[in-house]
């Protein structure tokens, strides 16, 4: 498609789309239940009953719990000036420093590591509704039915499905036994159909088959790998727990991701998903104070989401065992997998004393896939089958890429301009989230310093920034309080924040599969959104593949990158060691790797087992982006 509109009248729309969508409503009762007065270990199926009918609790497991922490911390009040650093009269902080519980969400509300922790009330030994936890701001564009996605354009999407007895897709959550619990939990998150990763993946995990998905961002993997997870343990036989130690525990699954906030994001998730389950899930990620994160795994975890390095200091330190996992899930796993990540994630899932392939059962996800990564991952399954779930639509529909020549020296005042239009047409605010990627730390500082002296409300996340700052400008982001996010690649991936409407990469990739993951911050869960580049001779070895996926998406691709896709010596189409883009694709079709496996290509959602033409082969590459 070839939009003639200007990138602000694209902005304002995908602002408008915006507004009414975003994050379910909370409409969960308030839980009332009592948990046991004590940290015993409770299983399950026993927790969260009416008192009246539980059962006697158990022996414990774990040791005994710490005196009960104190009060919850007052809530840290969110920025009052124009980015988060200041404001506070003084600290950069609302909050006092020394308040370092983690508060059950991060979401525009509370504070730093204040209050309520992983979703009990320490005083009351409750559960803390999940629900009730979202903000008034957030409510405001939560009333509605979570049905922003646009399921008609979900019926033909092309998917490959590939390995020995795959399990068929379902259509809707009724069809699976997911128990009745989690059942209210999704009703409560307003999801009314599973998307077309969970129609797929959902019936595979259930199956107790390994998986290896590949789904375009924004469309539910997180909902995808968590809902097969939380049945099974509520489901499960409880095994005995090896003594190892009174303060060892003994998680049933452990999901991994690459970086804090998306730790946060999945806990906050899956607490959702798991409340008055009597599945507990805790986080642990670096950053943040170790101790409490201690303590909160010694009041009971059953599904552990973790940063790797946190993971391995737990590991080392012998508070958690990985002996009992049953689960485990790789988000982002071509991240997890790719340099920066693999030995940390081969200690934890082949040194420790985790259980092997076979015997857990291993889901992988991504919205990228590259085959050498594939080849890599299939160590940690066993018998997997292999997922391509294409996008919705076209991403035309969703998300509108512009690209533009700017040289270095001309960046900032052409991102003025942009901005300037932008508010012309009236699109800012929390309705209209601007998130800009550069590629430095330093940079990201200066261009935010240099936004907010230009009366553009801005703050940063990166790297250098304490943890509580990076929680704290993503609070600060989310509200809308600065609606301007500069940020480093460590916000590329996963992270889901309702009204981004424009992304704009001021300093591009140098990997297209990272433009992929930073543009999919918008145009998320079937709205729409625009993603602007600047584009200079710096970014060269970018442009034949910037061109490629511009034009399978039906994006407008100017005749300059065109020219200078055409002059690159990148080679073509390929990244990395010569795998196509995105990996989309069953690497076990192309190599000599083959467990002769059957296949499954689904046309579309009803015709079952019809050729896709998406997947199907032939020359060329595909890729789960189109
Ligand atoms: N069945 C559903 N119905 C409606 N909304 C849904 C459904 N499943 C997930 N969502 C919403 O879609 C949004 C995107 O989901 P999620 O963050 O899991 O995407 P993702 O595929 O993991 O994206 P990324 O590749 O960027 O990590 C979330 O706001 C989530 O609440």
């Amino acid at each position: 498609m070839t939009t003639k509109t200007s990138w602000a009248d694209l902005a304002a729309n995908s602002a408008a789309e915006n507004v009414g969508s975003g994050f379910p409503a909370s409409n969960g009762a308030v839980g009332t239940t009592s948990a046991p007065s004590r940290a015993t270990y409770v299983p399950p199926h026993l927790r969260n009953r009416r008192p009246s009918s539980d059962a006697p609790a158990p022996a414990p497991a774990t040791a005994p719990a710490p005196a009960p922490a104190p009060a919850p911390a007052p809530a840290q009040t969110g920025p009052a000036a124009s980015n988060d650093r200041s404001g506070h009269g003084g600290s950069r902080w609302g909050g006092p420093r020394n308040e370092y519980i983690r508060s059950g969400n991060t979401g525009g509300r509370g504070g730093g590591w204040g209050g309520r922790s992983a979703g009990w009330d320490r005083g009351r030994e409750q559960e803390v509704n999940p629900f009730a936890e979202e903000d008034g701001t957030e409510q405001a564009f939560c009333e509605h039915e979570n049905t922003g996605i646009n399921f008609d354009a979900y019926e033909d999407i092309p998917v490959e499905a590939r390995g020995d007895d795959v399990p068929p897709p379902v259509n809707t959550f009724a069809e699976i036994d997911l128990g009745e619990a989690l059942n209210l939990n999704i009703r409560r998150c307003k999801y009314v159909k599973p998307t077309p990763v969970q129609r797929y993946a959902i019936p595979i995990s259930l199956a107790g088959r390994d998986l290896m998905a590949c789904a375009q961002t924004g469309s539910g993997k997180t909902a995808a790998f968590c809902f097969p997870i939380i049945s099974g343990i509520m489901k499960g036989a409880l095994p005995q727990r090896p003594f190892r130690g009174a303060r060892t525990v003994y998680p049933r699954a452990l999901i991994l991701s690459p970086t804090r906030e998306l730790s946060v994001q999945i806990h906050e998730e899956a607490r959702k998903f798991s409340y008055q389950t009597g599945v507990k899930v805790v986080v642990a990620y670096g950053g943040a104070p170790i101790n409490q994160q201690l303590r909160e795994l010694e009041r009971g975890v059953d599904i552990l989401v973790a940063t790797p390095g946190r993971l391995v200091d737990l590991l080392e330190r012998a508070r958690v065992s990985l002996q009992m996992i049953r689960y485990l899930a790789l988000d982002e796993a071509d991240r997890m997998l790719d340099m920066g990540f693999e030995p940390q994630i081969r200690k934890i899932v082949e040194q420790m004393d985790m259980p092997p392939p076979g015997v857990r059962q291993t889901m992988l996800f991504s919205a990228t896939f590259p085959k050498e990564i594939q080849r890599l991952a299939s160590d940690f399954l066993s018998n997997y089958i292999f997922l391509a779930v294409g996008r919705v639509g076209s991403s035309t529909d969703l998300i509108v890429q512009r690209v533009e020549f700017v040289h270095e020296s001309d960046k900032r005042s052409h991102l003025m301009d942009l901005l300037h239009a932008q508010r012309a047409n009236g699109v800012q605010g929390k309705q209209a989230l601007t998130l800009v990627f550069v590629e430095t730390k330093k940079g990201a500082d200066s261009l935010e310093h240099w936004l907010c002296t230009n009366s553009f409300p801005a703050t940063t996340i990166h790297g250098d920034r304490s943890q509580q700052e990076r929680e704290q400008a993503l609070r600060s982001f989310k509200s809308g309080a600065t609606p301007i996010l500069v940020a480093t690649d460590v916000a590329a991936r996963g992270l889901d924040i309702p009204h981004v409407a424009h992304v704009v990469n001021f300093d591009l990739p140098n990997d297209i599969d990272d433009y992929v993951h930073r543009i999919g911050r918008t145009g998320r869960a079937g709205k729409t959104g625009l993603a602007t580049a600047f584009f200079n001779e710096n970014n060269g070895s970018l442009a034949r593949p910037l061109a490629d996926l511009m034009q399978e998406a039906n994006q407008e691709v100017p005749a300059w990158l065109s020219r200078f896709a055409a002059r690159s010596s990148f080679g073509g189409r390929n990244r990395r060691s010569g795998g196509v883009r995105f990996g989309a694709r069953d690497f076990r079709r192309d190599s000599s790797f083959n467990r002769g496996g059957s296949d499954n290509y689904y046309g579309n959602s009803s015709s079952g087992y019809s050729a896709s033409g998406g997947y199907g082969g032939g020359g060329g590459y595909t890729s789960a982006w189109d």
